[in-house]
């Protein structure tokens, strides 16, 4: 995959923690560390630039770790990487503790996963087949 990476801070690409992960970590790629207050939410650099195969798309995800040991989540997850961005992909943090949090450059604040994806072409159509579901949602088997 190309990627550009402009780097503050750190060298290092994204990379998968394990052998089987879905996941490649993303680092913060900072001047200086954030303080991110309660409630708090901010933009965070990753100095990365891709450019994705078409057909396949990026998912910004939170880290679980962080997100149970100190509410810090990905706001919009899971954020979209289209394949024709060219810009920087960042990481739209946020903190829903009630304890600030410090954000150095170089750690690993969040997760990207790489997955392929369908674009569909409408057919419109009057009527819709018929299912065994049809229109029941929201709790309805039970
Ligand atoms: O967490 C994210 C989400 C998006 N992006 C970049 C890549 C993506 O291709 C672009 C647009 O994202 P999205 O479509 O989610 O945002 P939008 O509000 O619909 O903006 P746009 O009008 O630019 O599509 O912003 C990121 O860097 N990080
Ligand atoms: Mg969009």
């Amino acid at each position: 995959m190309q990627v550009k990476v402009i780097n503050k801070s750190n060298n290092e690409l994204p990379a998968y923690q394990t052998q089987s992960a879905a996941g490649l970590d993303l680092r913060a790629n900072l001047d200086e560390p954030i303080n991110l207050k309660p409630m708090q939410r901010m933009l965070v650099s990753t100095g990365l630039f891709m450019e994705l195969p078409e057909g396949y798309e990026a998912q910004i995800r939170p880290r679980s770790g962080l997100a149970f040991k100190h509410g810090i989540t990905v706001l919009n997850s899971p954020g979209t990487i289209d394949a024709d961005y060219r810009g920087e992909i960042k990481i739209l943090l946020v903190n829903l503790s009630d304890e600030s949090f410090l954000i150095e450059s170089g750690e690993r604040v969040a997760q990207m996963v790489i997955s392929k994806h369908e674009q569909i072409d409408w057919e419109l159509v009057e009527t819709l087949e018929d299912s065994k579901r049809s229109a029941g949602g929201f709790g309805s088997t039970g």
